[in-house]
């Protein structure tokens, strides 16, 4: 070994045993002299990242972080320094690394994982459900001129979009005030949903000179099949549009926002298909600021006692990435709708009389013909299109051979752990492309990636 590259070596050793001890100003110092030692990995494969989530050092997280550090590098045995933190329980470097919020308790076995938080999940409201019956409420919270306004066509919200489209969070929900929707209130078609009030930041203390009762602002969809074009001329911006693929292109909502055009999308698309009983045939209306339909017929069975046909439908689906015997690989699909190269999760609606796990293994047989066990519940997500509710899971298979049903899949392959991670995580030439961040799915995927059993 050269002289000059013993030296390199011994640098670099002393760096990351800086990063492992906590010792910020060696860091930092180190680094201004040699940048190039921040994404380099020692004689274990542990980059300085990778040891400091390791013993709990996140000054030096934050650091590295702060100087550009590369956070998905893996070690050999696959895993990011978020995993690392995870696995040794560093909280607050897991929710650096990981980007979720702090607060889950230990209070059930294994909730020391950051719990995940799903595109179109976030609840940004307070539904306030027992308000719905309380007409005279919802009667003065309607004029209220701080109550929002989301307006729909066709079952898509309208949206500005200004000229820099493209990067996520961009398109943002069109808000009216009352006045301006007033005259489409009106309208026999026109279905108004109340959606909910703000949350409070915090509880308005009694030195705070919030009058008495003051209520924070209602919010509330409104479906009209008024022409999309009239409807648009009621915003002044000239960015304002109807999204005609809502697959795609609500994904470009902030999370904030998803998670209120979940809601107001499923029960408008609800409303679209409930026009008529579907216990006697008769014509049906809204109650309940939009969250019931109630048969027109006095007489009509549904009319006594409760009936789920007069109540906003959820469908629930299975969702699942299966995992093979030997712990390394997990099976993906694609169907002939995907884009090119795009590789999945499994997933199937449940059907009556079935558990989640049943349909886990019933339907990732019918799709790949591989029989699964174990079934483990990770997380669920609220899919508005128009209204399914995607129940993630993780499921071991217990046969590897695969046969599709070409009816709904394409083909389907059991990917190396290493591969999905190199698709992930490096992008250059990926063996197959994931769905996009926004699904399940995806998060799915991403927390296989994380689990460890090796380190
Ligand atoms: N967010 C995500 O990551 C993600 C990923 C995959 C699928 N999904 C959603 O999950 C849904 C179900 O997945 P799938 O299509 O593979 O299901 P699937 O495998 O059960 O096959 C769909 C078929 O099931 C039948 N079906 C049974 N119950 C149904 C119901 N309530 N509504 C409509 N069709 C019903 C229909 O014949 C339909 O063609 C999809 O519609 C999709 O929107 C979401
Ligand atoms: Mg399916
Ligand atoms: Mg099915
Ligand atoms: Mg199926
Ligand atoms: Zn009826």
């Amino acid at each position: 070994m050269s002289v000059q590259s013993r030296a390199e070596e011994e640098l670099l050793e002393k760096f990351l045993d800086a990063a492992a001890r906590g010792h910020v100003p060696q860091v930092s110092s180190l680094l201004s002299h040699v940048p190039s030692l921040i994404n380099q990995t020692g004689s274990s494969g542990w980059t300085a990242l990778m040891l400091a989530a390791r013993h709990g050092q996140l000054p030096v997280v934050e650091e590295l972080l702060s100087r550009g550090c590369d956070k998905f590098s893996v070690n050999s045995s696959s895993q990011t320094a978020y995993d690392v933190s995870r696995f040794w329980g560093h909280r607050h470097i897991s929710i650096l690394l990981g980007g979720a919020e702090p607060g889950s308790l230990r209070v059930l076995p294994g909730s020391d994982l950051v719990p995940q938080e799903n595109y179109f999940s976030r609840e940004t409201l307070d539904r306030l459900s027992a308000r719905r019956t309380d007409t005279e409420w919802m009667e003065a919270r309607q004029r209220d001129e701080d109550s929002v306004y989301l307006l729909f066509s066709s079952l898509s919200p309208m949206v500005s979009c200004p000229e820099d489209q493209g990067s996520e969070g961009k398109m943002k929900l069109c808000r009216f005030r009352y006045e301006a929707v007033r005259d489409l209130l009106q309208e026999p078609a026109t279905v108004l949903v109340f959606l909910g009030v703000e949350r409070r930041k915090k509880p308005p203390s009694s030195s705070q000179t919030q009058e008495a009762g003051q209520e924070p602002p209602a919010w509330f969809a409104v479906g009209s099949d008024e022409d999309a074009a009239e409807l648009l001329k009621r915003c002044r911006e000239k960015s304002c549009l109807f999204p005609r693929s809502p697959n795609r292109d609500l994904l470009q909502l902030s999370e904030d926002e998803a998670g209120v055009v979940a809601q107001a999308r499923s029960v408008l698309a609800w409303h679209s298909r409930y026009a008529f009983c579907a216990t006697c045939g008769s014509s049906t209306r809204p109650e309940e600021a939009g969250h019931k339909r109630s048969c027109l017929d006095s007489n009509c069975r549904s009319r006594r006692g409760v009936h789920n046909t007069c109540y906003p439908r959820v469908d629930p689906v299975v969702i699942m990435l299966v995992i093979h015997p030997d712990g390394n690989q997990c099976l993906l699909g694609r169907k002939k709708i995907f884009p090119a190269g795009m590789f999945s999760c499994l997933a199937g609606f449940i059907e009556p009389g079935e558990t989640m796990e049943e349909a886990v293994r019933r339907e990732t047989e019918e799709e790949s013909g591989v029989k699964v066990g174990h079934v483990q519940y990770v997380s669920s997500q609220p899919w508005p299109m128009p209204s399914s509710l995607m129940l993630g899971c993780l499921a071991v298979a217990t046969t590897t051979d695969i046969k599709v049903d070409e009816n709904e899949i394409e083909e389907a392959r059991w990917f190396p752990r290493q591969q999905v991670i190199d698709s992930l995580f490096r992008g250059e030439a990926p063996a197959f492309v994931f769905p996009p961040r926004q699904t399940i799915a995806h998060q799915l995927i991403r927390h296989w990636v994380g689990i460890n059993s090796n380190l």
